[in-house]
This record gives structure tokens, C-alpha cells and sequence, in this order.
């Protein structure tokens, strides 16, 4: 496959043909990396601004999802040398880690989490997150018998992803309408979602519906596991930064001819809703599992403080164009 150019990620990403924050985090630090290889900077410091301005570009498609942000700070933090080359190697070098790494992550989620699944459990889904497939996936490969309700997640219709995962894995699924959700979750013994940013209030941020099942399963008394590597803690919010949500075109919502029909009223498409700490039971990482309220420990122990972005421009500003 040819190496996709930054401004072809960005694009893909901001489309939603990339999508999902893990997926989102890879491809971005690979774009990075494609970046780095073709650079024809004369020096060091042309370089860097180059790096700083693809990395600019990537941040600027999608404000909720911090995998991304994270991903490009971990490759500026790996990125060393006194030439050219030397800088193009230790890019490439850490992308490769970090791809590794956030294999490694995803499994070993995976196994922590199939651990809260039992034999013979129905669980519910909403959207689709690599992270929480992870945890059926480990559980099958367990020898445990998992059945889901898969929400069809409007407007992107994301929960067909799911389903046909889930059937590869062999796990019988019934494909729901999100509005059927409370209807089904008598029925359910864990609900099982991802996550885009993880608040240091223990807050989670995902796909918009999930604050919606969350109350519905609370007063089911249905138990909620949020899968979500550490790479999906938001270190901004360590200092006081709230979460962007990102409100995407109408015309995911609503079709130009029923537009038409509709008249003149406005359309919000907000793409993720924040479900508060209490209305979660765990949030299953790679390092453990944690109830959300403690969630800023690990937070702090592994971003401490961040204050600023290396991407953003040095006084005097990226001249080269
Ligand atoms: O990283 P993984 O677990 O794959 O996905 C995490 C989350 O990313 C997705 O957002 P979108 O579809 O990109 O808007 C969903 O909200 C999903 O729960």
C-alpha cells in the first residue's frame, strides 16, 4: 500500500473514512512517519517546523478524540538528532514503537476486560470501539459463550461495524435501533462501550447516545464497562480544560430532499456526549481496571501536567512553506 501523505490522512480522518480513536491515533502517527521519510528539509530546524506543521494539520480534523493529540506528542517526545537524518531515523523508530505498543495495549485490555464476562452473558454495544471488542474477543477465545444487542448508533450507523465483527467472532447478534435500547437492557448483563477521551474526573467521553444508555442501564441496574486504553486519558483536563465535543455537518443527519421538506429549523449533530463517573462501573485499561473516580492517579502518573502542545509554532512562527 503506498504511504498516505499527511494531507490525504487528514482529509480521511476528517471525513470519517478513518475513524475511531485508536485507528485514528495509528494512522496519524504513521502519517507522521511518511512525513519524516519524504521530508526534503535542508536542515534540523526546517525539520522540525515541517514536523510541527504536519502535526498542526492532523490535530485540527477532529477536537474530542485526545488518542490523537497523545499520539503526536509521544512521536515529538521520541523525535531526536543534530541532522536530518538522524531526526528522519528517531521518527520512524518511535512510530514503529508506538504502533507496537498500541497493539500490546488493545490485548491486554482485551484479556482484563473479557475477565468481568462470564459464560454465557448478553452484552449491548454502542458504536463501534476497537477497544471494546477487545474484551468479547478475549473472552470467546476463552471458551465463553457471549451473545450481544448491537444499537445501530445513528447518524453514522457505526453499530453495523460492530455486528459484523461480532459475527466474525462468532457472537450472535441482535441489531437493534438505539431508541430500543431501554427495552432490551432487562435482558443484558453488561454493557460494554469505548471511549474517545477519558476525563481526570473520571468522565467519559464517547460516541453521543452513550450518557443516554448509561442512565437507562443504571436504572436497569445493568453494570457499564468502558474499554479504554490509556492513550484515550486527557491530560488536558488535568489542568482544568474541558473536553471539545465536535459538532459535525447536518447532512449526516438529515437528507437534502427531507431538508427541503422540513422547512427552516436548525439541525445539531453533535458527534460524542459525556457520561458522568458515577454512572460507570469500571474502566478497563491495559494497566488495570479502575473505578472512574480513580482514574487521575494513573492519569498523573503517566502524563503529569501537560502545559503546551510541540507542535505549536515558535515566536517568529514555521516561515517555510
Ligand atoms: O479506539 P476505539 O476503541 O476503536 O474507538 C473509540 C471510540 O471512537 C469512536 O468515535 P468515532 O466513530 O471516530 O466518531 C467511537 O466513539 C468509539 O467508541
Amino acid at each position: 500500500m503506498p504511504t498516505q501523505t499527511v494531507e490525504e490522512t487528514a482529509e480521511e480522518i476528517a471525513t470519517m473514512e478513518i475513524r475511531g480513536a485508536a485507528t485514528i491515533a495509528r494512522a496519524a502517527a504513521e502519517a507522521l512517519a511518511a512525513q519524516a521519510r519524504e521530508s526534503d528539509a535542508a536542515d534540523p530546524a526546517a525539520f522540525r517546523a515541517d514536523m510541527r506543521r504536519a502535526a498542526r494539520r492532523l490535530v485540527d480534523t477532529r477536537p474530542t478524540a485526545v488518542s490523537l493529540p497523545n499520539a503526536l506528542r509521544y512521536v515529538f517526545e521520541g523525535m531526536s538528532g543534530e541532522t536530518v537524518d538522524a531526526l528522519e531515523s528517531s521518527v520512524e523508530e518511535t512510530v514503529d514503537t508506538f504502533l507496537a505498543d498500541l497493539e500490546s495495549a488493545r490485548d491486554r485490555l482485551g484479556r482484563i476486560g473479557a475477565n468481568r464476562l462470564r459464560d454465557g452473558d448478553v452484552i449491548m454495544t454502542h458504536c463501534h470501539s476497537t477497544d471494546a471488542l477487545a474484551t468479547v474477543r478475549e473472552a470467546v477465545a476463552a471458551g465463553k459463550h457471549i451473545e450481544a444487542y448491537v444499537k445501530e448508533t445513528r447518524p453514522r450507523k457505526q453499530g453495523l461495524i460492530t455486528a459484523r465483527q461480532l459475527r466474525e467472532m462468532g457472537v450472535p447478534v441482535t441489531l437493534i435501533v438505539d431508541n430500543a435500547a431501554h427495552r432490551y437492557l432487562n435482558d443484558v448483563d453488561h454493557v460494554v462501550v469505548g471511549a474517545d477521551s477519558i476525563a481526570a474526573d473520571g468522565s467519559v467521553i464517547n460516541k453521543i447516545g452513550t450518557s443516554g444508555l448509561a442512565v437507562s442501564a443504571r436504572d436497569r441496574g445493568t453494570p457499564i464497562m468502558v474499554a479504554a486504553q490509556t492513550l484515550k486519558l486527557h491530560p488536558g483536563t488535568l489542568t482544568g480544560h474541558t473536553v471539545e465535543i465536535e459538532m459535525r455537518e447536518e447532512d449526516e443527519v438529515i437528507e437534502p430532499e427531507e431538508r427541503e421538506e422540513v422547512g427552516d429549523v436548525e439541525v445539531h449533530n453533535p458527534a460524542f456526549d459525556v457520561t458522568p463517573p458515577r454512572h460507570v462501573d469500571a474502566i478497563v485499561t491495559e494497566r488495570g481496571q479502575f473505578p472512574p473516580e480513580s482514574i487521575v492517579t494513573l492519569m498523573r502518573e503517566l502524563y503529569g501536567e501537560v502545559d503546551s502542545d510541540p507542535w505549536t509554532e515558535p515566536s517568529g512562527g514555521d516561515s517555510r512553506r
